[in-house]
């Protein structure tokens, strides 16, 4: 049972009370009285207005369904102007050129991989705030970026043949992207700098230097013997790192024992999709996590390899430039953190009417309030070198719920004494009414934005269940190519664009959703800077050190630079809906997409209600390990209703693809000593209870949200199995 403390008509959860008081408050110079008498005045002001909003939600869906009841989706301009009667399109705003300032170069001038990671592990959270560096020789012989094939297998202690592939690999990489004169890395036996340039030593006993000279930055150690050695590319640093005395310096002709690499620019420390935190102690975590590494302290000592490891936040890393000069670079990534959106209560404050308050207003306050210590520099480190504060803001639907976070911004920068527009707005544009809208919500928010990205997972969901009523769904696997998906990405870039975005902004691309397919991934996600995105999101620092060698093969800038000129609106194509031809699916060809989506769900839900997992890799039917979070389950939740809606299987049909499916997730956590099995005593699992009512109610869910039953169900898991809250 939550204990709360009443502070003037608002009752706090003791332990988020006591947080406050004692960690985060101190040292704002902010007073606490004025502080709680400033919050319940802006829920009594805001919490009617969001309340609003998600009621303009339920009867735009209600509209949309009669319509889909009533009409045939064939003829488009009757379903296109339905819309736009509706105001579900809006007038467009005239053109504009967003004006934010005082933000990070990290945004402005460098293109590079965004990292997303959930707040709620400090161990994790630690290591994504550090990985703006990470170990290319580590990243391709701990992947699958390296084959195995003529024994370079993975397997056991270091394997030299798999060793030299990778150091191949990155040689080729130099030479690609810092190329010698005549000569491969692969001939160098000596760096040094002479007259405030390279100088390498071949093994033939010449020496030779850059093709290009001013790639070469700076260095660390003596100009005789260096020990790193600093080059930039498109904006993007990377390091030769040299010493003769390591295991693999000591092999290799230069000396080299690695080649850094300047890996996640930006990292999204998320409070959202990615966590589980239901009550007040799940979102004391949380909150105290993000104060942790706004004060710079956060810390996490965990058992790796039988080796006991504490793991702080990095230092910067400092260089000698090649005129004597000091250059420092951030030893971190620059961090935003992703609140919650408008839709969810808590239970952590109550207010003067004893009604829960909506989360996302609760996230607003305290996120910028640990903000604040960065602003004030109580942290040997700096986030912001800019005094911004950088948010992001998920699932809101067209520009009215833009305009609701821009009041919320206004109002929590006065309440924190904090110059207007300090607080700095990422668009998630991952809600179908965003999408067609987006200039327009780009508009109101026009003086603190600083990014838009496609959010193509939860998109994908709003677009199954906005369209509920028009069809049966195509298959999960046939949405990536569909003519909605690539309109949408298409027009957020251009719209980005057109506002001005180039050099002011990220245009973000969405998440690398098989963490374990590394070679997959740099085959495929470069597409993401050939169609404009100044970053693109992955799910590990691993995957941050690979996906930034696309960085520097292309030139961001560049690219969007061409898509500029084209002026091609993508509102019809955004506007197909995915209804599938289902009438030549085989039996089979059904029953391996239900296989296959109860899997995924059951492989998320059960860690989620049970464990208090928000994120989780989850082997799919093939067994291929699938990042699962909230906006996947929204997706494969989602197409389990459409199709059981449609009466592409019958109920019985799908409970019993669960029952299945969840024996084959009971095997697959056998060896997790917490993990509590689903089968066969299906009723008495919180876990199955709860995929099942994702899946059979998941027609009236807002939106097709799975939060309402999670947060639900796990709140009941948690009492069933005394979890402390
Ligand atoms: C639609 C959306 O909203 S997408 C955004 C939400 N999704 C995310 O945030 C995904 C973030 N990624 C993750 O949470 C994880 O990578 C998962 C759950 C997918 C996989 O986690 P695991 O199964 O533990 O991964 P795995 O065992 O391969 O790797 C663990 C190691 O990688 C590190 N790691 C993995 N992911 C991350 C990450 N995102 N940030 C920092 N470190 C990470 C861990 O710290 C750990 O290293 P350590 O032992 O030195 O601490
Ligand atoms: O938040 C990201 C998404 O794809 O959804
Ligand atoms: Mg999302």
């Amino acid at each position: 049972m939550t204990e709360y403390v009443k502070v003037g008509t608002l009752q706090i959860s003791k332990e988020l009370y006591e947080f406050v008081q004692s960690e985060a408050l101190p040292e704002t110079g902010l007073s606490e009285p004025t502080f709680w008498k400033d919050f319940a005045q802006l829920v009594t002001d805001l919490a009617p207005k969001n309340k609003a909003l998600l009621a303009d939600r339920d009867a735009f869906q209600e509209k949309i369904n009669a319509w889909h009841k009533a009409n045939d989706v064939v003829d488009f301009q009757a379903y296109q102007a339905f819309l736009k009667g509706i105001e579900y399109i809006e007038s467009p705003v005239a053109d504009f050129t967003i004006g934010t300032k005082n933000i990070d170069d990290v945004i402005t001038k460098q293109a590079g991989p965004q990292l997303v990671v959930p707040i709620d592990n400090a161990r994790y959270a630690i290591n994504a705030a550090n990985a703006r560096w990470g170990s290319l020789y580590d990243a391709l012989y701990g992947t699958d970026v390296i084959n195995e094939e003529n024994g370079a297998d993975r397997i056991g202690a270091y394997n030299p043949i798999r060793g030299e592939k990778v150091i191949a690999f990155a040689k080729d990489f130099l030479d690609k992207q810092t190329p010698l004169m005549d000569a491969s890395h692969k001939s160098a036996t000596k760096y040094a700098i002479v007259n405030g340039k390279l100088n390498v030593s071949l093994d033939d006993g010449t020496t030779t230097s850059l093709k290009d000279a001013t790639k070469f930055v700076g260095y660390q150690g003596f100009t005789e013997n260096p020990h790193a050695l600093l080059f930039c590319n498109n904006g993007l640093h990377f390091e030769i790192q040299i010493d003769r005395t390591h295991a693999i310096g000591t092999v290799d002709k230069a000396g080299v024992k690695d080649v850094l690499i300047e890996s996640a620019t930006s990292c999204i420390m998320d409070c959202e999709d990615s966590v589980a935190a239901v009550d007040a102690t799940d979102k004391t975590l949380v909150y105290r996590n993000w104060l942790g590494l706004n004060r710079g302290n956060l810390s996490s000592t965990f058992t790796k390899n039988g080796k006991k490891v504490t793991r702080t936040l990095h230092a910067d890393r400092n260089y000698i430039g090649l005129n004597g000069e000091e250059i420092t670079l951030s030893g971190r990534v620059l961090m935003f953190v992703r609140n919650v959106g408008h839709l969810m209560t808590t239970n952590a404050i109550i207010d003067e009417f004893g009604k829960e308050i909506p989360e996302g207003i609760m996230d607003c306050v305290f996120t910028s309030l640990m903000a604040k210590h960065d602003l004030l520099g109580n942290s040997p480190y700096q986030n912001s070198q800019k005094g911004s504060v950088y948010i992001v803001k998920p699932k809101m639907h067209g520009s009215k719920e833009v305009a609701f976070a821009n009041e919320l911004f206004n109002r929590v920068e006065d309440m924190l004494d904090m110059p207007r527009y300090t607080l700095k707005i990422g668009i998630m544009d991952e809600e179908r009414r965003t999408t067609l809208n987006l200039k327009n919500c780009i508009y109101e928010v026009k003086d603190r934005i600083v990014f838009i990205n496609t959010g193509f997972l939860d998109r994908t969901g709003d677009e199954i269940h906005t369209s509920m009523e028009a069809g049966p769904m195509i298959r999960k696997g046939e949405m990536k190519t569909s003519s909605w998906l690539n309109g949408y990405e298409k027009n957020n870039v251009h719209t980005g664009l057109r506002t001005g975005m180039k050099g002011r902004a990220q245009i973000g691309k969405g998440m690398w959703a098989m963490p374990d397919l590394m070679a997959d991934m740099l085959a495929q996600k470069i597409e993401h800077l050939q169609a404009g995105g100044n970053t693109a999101w992955v799910p590990s620092p691993t995957a941050a050190t690979l996906h930034a060698l696309h960085y520097h093969e292309i030139n961001v800038t560049d690219v969007q630079a061409e898509i500029e000129k084209e002026t091609k609106d993508y509102q019809a194509d955004i506007l197909q809906i995915p209804i599938a031809k289902h009438e030549n699916w085989s039996a089979e060809e059904i029953q391996e997409e239900l296989d296959n989506s109860a899997q995924t769900l059951l492989g998320y839900v059960v860690r989620w209600v049970e464990q208090g997992v928000g994120c989780s890799k989850v082997p799919d039917i093939n067994d291929v390990a699938l990042m699962e979070d909230r906006a996947t389950l929204r997706i494969s939740s989602q197409m389990l209703t459409n199709w059981l809606h449609h009466g592409i299987c019958s109920k019985e049909q799908l409970i019993n693809t669960l029952k299945r499916m969840a024996r084959i997730v009971d095997k697959q956590n056998a060896s997790d000593p917490a993990y509590r099995n689903m089968a066969p005593n299906f009723n008495e699992s919180v876990a199955f209870q709860a995929a099942c009512d994702l899946v059979l109610q998941g027609k009236s869910q807002p939106s097709g949200y799975t939060e309402p039953i999670l947060h639900r169900r796990r709140l009941e898991a948690k009492e069933k199995y005394h979890v402390k809250s």
